[in-house]
């Protein structure tokens, strides 16, 4: 395995005044191309500076990211971020929104009839062309975020990062979006990095899930595989061995092995 995406014996330490917090301690995981990958674990154990050392928002204390063979040292449309509020911007259509990403990164090569097309080709395919001139403020929370994933997708990013996605929508349009997430994809063989509080949406939707160990100094705790074929169906996989038997292990992780303690 030679890991697309590989994050290597990272530690983030955080300085307040006189004290530092070791929040990350040794985490290493290597990522192939094409694989959907959950990181689960509980508040505050450091998922969110994860991700964000892989997008290059925040620099590891030391280690580091290496994608294809490039190490990772500032944000690029390479990896593109899609966050739990979606980050539009209110004064732009979704177009707009859209567009705004396609030029940043198409701009010097392709003509502005293709960056056209790239644009819609993208809210097509999360079904959001139809609202094409609306602003963020007169779309739904599921909308928004299925504009969000677009923009990203837009970038051609090398690896998709996302941040508690689907955390801020109701169960319904909750599912809705997993499942275009799921069919998106397939269809390009996206890779794939997502913070996730949820279970059932770590194994529905993943290739791997990494959990973490409670903070301070959270590492990796067990990778676990999920070995479900694709396409998978919600309903069909509800009373699967194999998705009980996953999702039996990340809760067994979660509320056994590494049980949350509050903070004093
Ligand atoms: N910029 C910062 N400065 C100081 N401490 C920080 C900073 N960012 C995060 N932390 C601390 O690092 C720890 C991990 O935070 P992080 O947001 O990565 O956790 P998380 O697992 O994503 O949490 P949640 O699941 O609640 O979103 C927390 O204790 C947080 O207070």
């Amino acid at each position: 395995m030679s890991g697309f995406l590989k994050i290597e014996n990272v530690d983030k330490s955080f300085t307040r005044g006189a004290a530092t917090t070791k929040v990350l301690e040794n985490v290493s995981l290597k990522v192939e191309k094409g694989q959907f990958v959950s990181i689960i674990g509980h508040s505050g154990c450091g998922k969110s500076t994860l991700l964000n050392i892989v997008a290059g928002l925040l620099s590891a204390t030391s280690g580091g990211v290496i994608l294809e063979e490039q190490e990772v040292n500032a944000p690029g449309p390479d990896r593109a971020m899609v966050f739990q509020n979606h980050s539009l911007l209110p004064w732009l259509s979704t177009y707009d929104n859209v567009r705004l990403a396609v030029d940043k990164v198409f701009r010097k090569v392709a003509t502005r009839a293709e960056r056209h097309q790239r644009t819609m080709r993208m809210l097509d395919l999360v079904q959001m062309a139809h609202a094409k001139d609306k602003r963020p403020g007169e779309i739904s929370g599921g909308m928004k975020q299925r504009v969000g994933i677009a923009r990203a997708l837009a970038m051609e990013p090398k690896v998709l990062l996302l941040d508690e996605p689907f955390g801020a929508l109701d169960a319904l349009t909750r599912a809705h979006l997993q499942d275009q997430v799921m069919a998106l994809q397939a269809k390009l063989g996206a890779t794939v990095m997502m913070i996730t509080h949820d279970v059932d949406e770590a194994v529905l939707l993943s290739d791997r899930i990494v959990m973490m160990t409670n903070g301070p100094r959270a590492t990796i705790g067990e990778i676990l595989p999920v070995p479900l074929a694709r396409p998978r169906e919600r309903v069909e996989l509800a009373v699967d061995p194999v998705y009980l038997e996953c999702r039996r292990r990340v809760l067994q992780f979660l509320y056994e092995r590494h049980s949350y303690v509050e903070a004093a």
